[in-house]
């Protein structure tokens, strides 16, 4: 996709910008959550680990779907206290998951989409396969019908509950191997099935369905064919709950036997089909396109409209996607165009406005499969009449300006260095700066917040318009809260369309007020 798209790029961000990085959308990070694999809440040696509540919940998620109606699927449902309440999902992973995913940052974002990406981030932080993420998927509004597959109910009952989620008999038996290489049954949840264990090592009492439980790998697959598995639900003491087992068997073991030959089959096949899972939505609802990681990403725009009206500060940073020797120090060049200049982005990058950019960080996304390097512009002072149109970027040489596009600097926009907090930090003006050519009929700072079925939403706080010199290029729109200690970025409604700038703000970013 062509950057700059709000919605894109907080996906892409929540998916790509990991471990090391605070997304600038305001997403959250999850990458944190599952590093080391075996973390659990903070609490050690539970025999428990997030990774496996993360992708048990994203399985529960879907397992409602109904091919023939098109209702259920990821949609976020099992967060309703309905759901949780039904004998299928019993178990307190999915207010786990959800105490950590549910709360999204940012409203392009839904807890569906995060839903789906914490699975990703579980699986190939935890030695799994790369899975491709699309984004767009819509909370539910109510609890889906029930549908969730139990281990007690006979084989017919599975194939018919797979068929139902649109899955055929052998995706069933892949999907069930992909998701149990992580974690095991709980005591809690299933007495019937797991003993109190007694161990402390083990302190829930989860029964393992490979001896590899934090990890991906297809142990589950060998252990189950060697006979040597301890698969709570292939050898249960309890023949009628032993459900991987009817499962896995339910072809005369030819699947699983080509995942035991093959770590790469597995992984493969397990990649295809947690996508199929992820992607398997409500009818109606569109995702968006495979989200890949941008290979340039200008991130962080900041702006600050002088006090005197008359000089724009900016800075940014730009991320550069898995560089040939990412540690040593690339020379990156941003060129930006502005109203005066009389370029286009085809004209010779020598003619622009220039600055070096200085290298901030190296990271690592996907387990360590690939690199971010991060480059930060210096504060630079423009005139703000001019002020600032369009970037590229020259990386060791190599021009980078999305095919010839450029990339769009929006500075319309902006916060003004009005905006001060009183000195005893208790009540703070907050003064955005608007281009007079935008004429917007609003202008009001944004928070996340959740409406009353805790969906994602942006709360809105509006600015009034104050008087300014008849030559400003912008107009000066502001407000004076008292006792708010929230972080805001700016929205604005022009000709009834929506629209919002990054760059936070809070009382403790401000200039104290003269
Ligand atoms: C017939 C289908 C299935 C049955 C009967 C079944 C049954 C179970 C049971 C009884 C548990 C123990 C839960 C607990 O003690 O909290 C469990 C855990 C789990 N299931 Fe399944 N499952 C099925 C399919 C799947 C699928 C398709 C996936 C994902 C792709 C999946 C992923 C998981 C994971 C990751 C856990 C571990 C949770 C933890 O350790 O906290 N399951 N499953």
């Amino acid at each position: 996709y062509v950057w700059p798209s709000p919605q894109l790029d907080a996906l892409e961000a929540l998916r790509w910008d990991q471990a090391g990085v605070n997304t600038s959308s305001g997403t959250q990070v999850i990458a944190g959550f599952v590093e080391p694999c075996g973390a659990f809440l903070g609490a050690d040696n539970t025999g428990r680990a997030n990774v496996a509540d993360w992708i048990r919940t994203a399985y529960h998620d879907m397992a409602t779907y109904n091919v023939t109606d098109g209702t259920g699927g990821m949609d976020a449902s099992i967060r309703f206290a309905e759901e949780t309440a039904r004998p299928e999902d019993v178990g307190d992973g999915f207010a786990n998951t959800l105490a950590i995913l549910g709360d999204t940052g940012n409203p392009l974002v839904s807890i569906a989409d995060m839903l789906a990406v914490g699975a990703i981030m579980a699986i190939e932080n935890c030695g799994g396969p790369v899975v491709a993420f699309r984004g767009g998927r819509v909370d539910a509004v109510a609890p889906n019908n029930p549908g969730v597959p139990e281990p007690q109910d006979p084989l017919e009952s599975h194939i018919a509950a797979f068929a139902r989620q649109n899955f055929t008999q052998t995706e069933m038996i892949g999907l069930v191997a992909c998701g149990h290489t992580f974690g095991g049954v709980q005591n809690a949840a299933f007495p019937q099935i797991v003993p109190v264990l007694n161990d402390p090592n083990n302190t829930d009492s989860v029964s393992h369905f490979d001896s590899t439980f934090t990890h991906f790998d297809h142990n589950i697959a060998t252990e189950y064919i060697s006979g040597t598995t301890q698969n709570p639900l292939v050898v249960g003491l309890n023949d009628t709950t032993n459900s991987d087992k009817r499962i896995f068997g339910s072809d005369g073991n030819a699947t699983m036997l080509s995942f035991a030959n093959s770590a790469d089959l597995f992984a493969s096949t397990c990649a295809s089909l947690f996508a199929k899972m992820l992607n398997t939505v409500p009818a109606g609802v569109q995702l968006t396109e495979v989200i890949n990681p941008l290979p340039v990403k200008p991130d962080y725009l900041h702006f600050n409209l002088g006090a005197d009206g008359k000089s724009l500060q900016f800075s940014t940073q730009v991320r550069l996607w898995d560089l040939p020797n990412p540690n040593s120090t690339h020379t990156v060049l941003m060129l930006w165009d502005d109203r005066a200049s009389n370029s286009n982005s085809t004209s010779t990058p020598t003619s622009t406005n220039n600055v070096t950019l200085v290298p901030s960080k190296v990271v690592t996304a996907a387990g360590g499969r690939f690199t971010a390097s991060w480059y930060s512009s210096p504060l630079l002072t423009l005139d703000a009449f001019r002020g600032i149109t369009n970037m590229r970027f020259l990386v060791d040489g190599k021009l980078e300006d999305q095919d010839g596009i450029g990339f769009a600097v929006a500075d319309d926009i902006v916060w003004s260095d009005t905006s001060c907090v009183t000195s005893d930090f208790n009540s703070a003006t907050y003064a955005v700066a608007v281009r007079k050519s935008l004429a917007p009929t609003r202008v009001y700072l944004e928070t996340p917040g959740q409406d009353n079925i805790s969906r994602p939403i942006s709360v809105e706080t509006d600015l009034t318009l104050q008087p300014v010199v008849a030559n400003a290029t912008y107009n000066i729109w502001s407000v004076e809260l008292n006792g708010v200690f929230d972080s805001f970025t700016i929205g604005a409604e022009v000709g009834g369309v929506k629209i919002s700038r990054q760059d936070p703000r809070s009382l403790s970013s401000l200039e104290v007020c003269a």
